[in-house]
């Protein structure tokens, strides 16, 4: 049954007794939780969002956001396992995916694989549209090469939806994505390179991949509907499911911090007294709760339709929710005192996992454009000679770049 009480109530449990024990482990031991994984595909948990027909429970965004919330408030690592195993990359492939590619998806994440989205490349992160790694036709299939970096489960995932620029006889066509599994042959082209030593959500591994003279046939190119020249802005649209899942995990984060802060000043004494009889901390709770209800609210909003969240209101529930959980977490340690910097406190943890969001997944900065553009009704190109292109009239990426290439410097 997968009504959103039965998701939550189930998620709690579980989050509460096998998720919460393991969390401050997984944290310092920086491995990646595959005993997670598999509790949560043993609960129905890891594509619960693909549909029916191909062995999922075709459960919703909004029923998905409840399960992320649940499980980031005990463990963020685990709660981003969760959104990855049921929005992004696998939201795409179940909306634009041929046949073969929704069964081939739904095996591998049904079985507890969290897919990895490869966007940002080292000289292309907020500026997504800039990347450089390209894939070449060449007779039945294409050849990928480039870098990749910052993805998320690198050395851990297996399938993967790769971002590239797509080029027949050397000419752009725009960007479409792939489907390659690594570690199936004909994937060797697939590598994974340095990993990062992050600050927080430190049980998933943050990695470079390489991608060498990658082979992959036509039938594992994900066909945008939109056609290739408008590729990217399908993807994107796909994406807002995930911008909204990372939402939630910085909502369970600032909720799972301030649960700790509500027990810890009932039960602290200073002075004689229990530390919540001071104003001061009683005025700090008090904004810390109507900060998480107004960030539900946001992402609720955001999976109150049908489909894939709208742009807007994706970016305004992650910008909004991200910035709270850093100030909600920041807050829930304060109030501890010396016991909140310490690593023996969930809460220590819980700031360094909720500093992320304001960066990954769009930063707060980026979010903002976009929701700007969107409020004017008006493109702001971001690069220097992105107006000439824009007053060209023309409109795929690759047309702007060609006019742009033949335009006098600004
Ligand atoms: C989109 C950006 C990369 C800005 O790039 P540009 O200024 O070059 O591009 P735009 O003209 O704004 O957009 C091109 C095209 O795409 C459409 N678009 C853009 N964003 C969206 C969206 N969110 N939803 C739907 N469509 C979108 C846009 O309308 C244009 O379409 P037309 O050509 O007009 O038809 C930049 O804004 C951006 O988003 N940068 C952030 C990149 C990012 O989010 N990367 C995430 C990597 S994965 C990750 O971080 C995982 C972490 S996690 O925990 O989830
Ligand atoms: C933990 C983690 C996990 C991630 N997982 C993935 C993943 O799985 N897959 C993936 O593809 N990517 C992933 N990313 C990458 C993430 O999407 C990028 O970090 C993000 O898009 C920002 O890119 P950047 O880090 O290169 O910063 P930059 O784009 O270099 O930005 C640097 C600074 O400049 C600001 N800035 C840049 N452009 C503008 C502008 N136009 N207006 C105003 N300010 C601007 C930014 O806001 C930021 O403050 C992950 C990142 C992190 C931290």
């Amino acid at each position: 049954m997968f009504t959103i009480e039965d998701i939550r109530q189930r998620a709690r449990s579980l989050a509460q007794d096998v998720f919460t024990p393991r969390a401050a482990s997984i944290d310092s031991a920086e491995m990646y939780p595959w005993e997670n994984c598999f509790a949560l595909r043993d609960a129905g948990f890891m594509g619960m969002t693909i549909p029916k027909a191909y062995g999922g429970a075709g459960a919703g965004y909004r029923e998905a956001v409840v399960l992320v919330e649940e499980v980031a408030k005990a463990c963020g690592v685990t709660g981003r396992i969760a959104v990855e195993a049921n929005m992004g990359a696998i939201g795409a492939i179940m909306a634009y995916g041929t046949e073969k590619q929704k069964k081939l998806a739904a095996e591998l994440v049904l079985d507890g694989d969290k897919p990895a989205i490869c966007i940002t490349e080292p000289e292309s992160g907020s500026a997504a549209t800039e990347m450089t790694t390209r894939a070449d036709k060449v007779g039945n299939g294409y050849v990928l090469n480039g870098t990749k970096h910052w993805i998320t489960g690198g050395g851990v995932s297996r399938l993967h939806l790769i971002f590239a620029r797509v080029y027949e006889d050397e000419e752009p066509q725009g960007i479409a994505s792939f489907l390659v599994v690594r570690g199936e042959p004909g994937a060797e082209g697939l590598s994974i390179g340095r990993r990062e030593p992050t600050m927080g959500l430190r049980g998933i591994p943050e990695t470079e991949v390489h991608l060498k003279d990658l082979h992959v046939p036509s039938d594992m190119m994900l066909q945008p509907p939109s056609g290739l020249r408008k590729g990217f802005g399908d993807l994107m649209t796909a994406y807002n499911g995930q911008r909204v899942g990372a939402a939630a995990v910085a909502l369970g984060i600032a909720v799972g911090a301030y649960e700790q802060a509500e027990d810890f000043i009932q039960n602290r004494e200073q002075f004689g007294r229990p530390i919540c009889e001071f104003q001061g901390l009683q005025w700090m709770l008090a904004d810390m709760s109507v900060q998480i209800s107004a960030a539900r609210a946001l992402i609720n909003e955001a999976v109150s339709g049908e489909g894939f969240p709208d742009k807007t209101k994706a970016a305004q529930a992650k910008l909004f929710t991200s910035e709270m959980a850093v100030t909600v977490t920041n807050n829930a340690l304060q109030m501890h005192g010396a016991a909140g910097y310490s690593r023996r406190n969930p809460v220590e943890r819980m700031v360094r996992d909720a500093r992320m969001f304001t960066i990954g997944g769009g930063t707060a900065q980026v979010l903002r454009n976009v929701i700007a553009s969107d409020l004017l009704n008006r493109k702001f190109p971001q690069t220097r000679d992105g107006y000439v292109a824009r007053s060209s009239g023309k409109s795929s990426i690759d047309d702007l770049r060609s006019v742009v290439e033949h335009s006098p410097k600004l």
